[in-house]
Formats: C-alpha cells, structure tokens, sequence
C-alpha cells in the first residue's frame, strides 16, 4: 500500500500576489549582515538530519518533481533534445509508477531553455499548463551590451516564455553599487511585463554571503518574483549556507513588506536525497506557503533522472540503470 501524505504531494491551487517591489532603501541594505561562521555551522547540521523514509519519502519526491525546473542549457540543444525534454516535463516518471502511487497527471514545475529553444518548447508544451522559462540577459555571463540585454527579454516573452530567469551584473554587488543593481533589475522586470521574472545571483561570483544578503535584498526591492543562486555555470553553484543566506532575506523582506518571494537554488543539484534536504530547509525556514511551485523551483537538469529511479526502488526494491531515465 503506497498511501502518500496530501499535504506533501497536492498539486498548486493558487498564485500568490506578484512582489510589486518597493524603493530602494540603501540603509536597509547597508544594516544587512550575514554571520558566515554561524550560518556554516547551521548548513552543516542540516546534512545529518535524519531522513524520511518510505512512504513519506516518495511522497516528498513527488514533490520535488513538481518543482523542478526541468533544465537543458548546453551550445548543444536542438529541437529534438528540447521536445525530448518537454515530454518528460508533461510525464515526469513512468506511467505505472504515477498509477501505482496515486499521481496521474503530476508535472514538473516548468521547462528552462534558452531563448533559441522557447518557441520550440512553448509547442511541445502546448495543452499542458506547463510554463516555459527562459534564460536571459546574455546568460550565464551577462556582459553583452545592456540594451540587448533587455531587448533579449522582450524577445523571449514575445515567444511565449512566461517567466524570464535574468542574470544581474556581478560586478554591481562587487563594487557596491546598489542603486545601479537596482536600477537594473526594475528595468528587467519591466521588460518582463506579465512574465514573471527570477533574478539569478550568481552567487559563487559574489565573494562573500553579506553581499549575496545585500544582492538578494535589493533584487526583491526591484521587484524580482523569486531569487535564483545560480547559473549552473559558475564554478561553485547551488549550496546551503548560500540557500540559508538568501531564504533568510526572503523571510526579511516579507516581515517588512508582507511580500513573499520565491526561491530557486540551480546548479548541482542532482540527488534526491539533496532536493529532500532543500524541502526541508524551506520548511523549516519558511514554513509550507514555500513547498508550491509559485514559490519555489529547483533548477536542475538531471534531478529528475535520480527521483525517478529512488521512486522506482521505492515501488519494485530495485534500482534501475540511471541511464534508463534520460532526460533528453
Ligand atoms: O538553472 C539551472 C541550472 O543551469 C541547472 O544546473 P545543473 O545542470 O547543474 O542541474
């Protein structure tokens, strides 16, 4: 008997309110601190946690797939990796496994591509309520010209994207630049118009998590609809005391504002026993409101092969070769 907790595995009912941003508040920003030792310590103790097991871990998994990003952003895409790609978005794991446990109709949260691929996506994905996002803002870098920067937004919204995952400049949290970071990503999110718009840090570029607090805090005064960590190609990319450090601006901003935002830590993440680790840490650090997908998505390009084959153990006790759940 497979019987899975409802209050893990419902589907999103309802969108929150978008974070229609606030005016820069610099002394805000200059009281932000972030104890590096204490939020280290705190990181490390999350990875002991005792884990669920059974019944309460396949319910946790499924989850996690309706919250994933499903991602494919290499020079490499082609239409065909792309439609690969949405068919697993709209069928995340094997049809009998989703009878077996009562979840018939579970997709992921969304499909992430780049610009090139939307269009491509926006028609695999057609009937199936499933968002496409695109990367934007000359990703991963995002030193091309800024014009084009924001013209690249308007493209990607003309070709269906309904959320947009920008990268700010690193080197305005670098050099301290507050109102330029500001003033940047207000224009983004304007370019944006409906779609929803996650502002990517980069925060393995941004030397230190005082400045991933400030960067968080001021990307959400301009209005950004979730924080991402990462580009997935930075050196160091999703990790948890950089997750403890933007979590902890969210909760910030929304006791001073009444404001949620979402948050989506991208690169790395692989395993389902680390996309359990993420809920966990959501859970406890803000509580359920972020275990739906308006307010919180992994972005990851092959977590999913990993859910499905622990959901598989979890239904035969046995695992599969991981080359039996490709992506695209
Ligand atoms: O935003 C998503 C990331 O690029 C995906 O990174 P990943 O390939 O390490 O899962």
């Amino acid at each position: 008997m497979h019987t899975l907790s409802p209050s893990t595995t419902q589907l999103p009912q309802v969108a929150h309110p978008r974070n229609p941003g606030m005016p820069l508040d610099l002394d805000w920003v200059a009281a932000v601190q972030a104890n590096t030792s204490a939020i280290e310590r705190r990181a490390a103790t999350l990875g002991g946690r005792r884990s669920v097991k059974k019944e309460f871990q396949a319910a946790w998994l499924l989850k996690a797939i309706s919250l994933i990003d499903l991602t494919t952003l290499s020079g490499d895409d082609t239409a065909g990796r792309v439609q690969r790609l949405c068919a697993k978005a709209r069928q995340p794991v094997s049809p009998w496994m989703l009878e077996k446990l009562g979840m018939e109709g579970l997709t992921v949260g969304a499909v992430c591509v780049y610009h090139d691929m939307v269009e491509t996506a926006v028609r695999a994905l057609e009937g199936s309520g499933i968002p496409v996002a695109a990367v934007s803002t000359g990703f991963p870098a995002g030193l091309s010209p800024y014009h084009l920067r924001i013209a690249e937004i308007g493209e990607s919204v003309k070709a269906g994207a309904q959320e947009i995952d920008i990268v700010i400049s690193r080197r305005h949290v670098l050099t301290g630049n507050w109102q330029a970071l500001y003033d940047e990503m207000c224009e983004m999110r304007a370019a944006c118009g409906a779609a929803h718009v996650k502002a990517i840090l980069a925060t393995g570029e941004l030397a230190t998590l005082r400045n991933v607090a400030r960067a968080s805090l001021v990307c959400m005064m301009a209005g950004a609809d979730f924080i991402k960590t990462s580009t997935g190609k930075e050196a160091v990319n999703a990790t948890l005391p950089v997750s403890l450090t933007m979590i902890r601006a969210i909760r910030d901003y929304q006791d001073r504002t009444g404001v949620k935002v979402g948050y989506k830590p991208a690169g790395g993440i692989a395993k389902a026993k680390d996309a359990l680790l993420y809920l966990a840490l959501m859970k406890d650090e803000l509580g359920h409101a972020w275990l739906q997908p308006d307010l919180f998505r992994f972005g990851a390009s092959s977590l999913l092969g990993d859910i499905e084959r622990q959901l598989e153990h979890y239904l035969t006790g046995h695992y599969s070769a991981a080359n039996r759940h490709a992506m695209g």
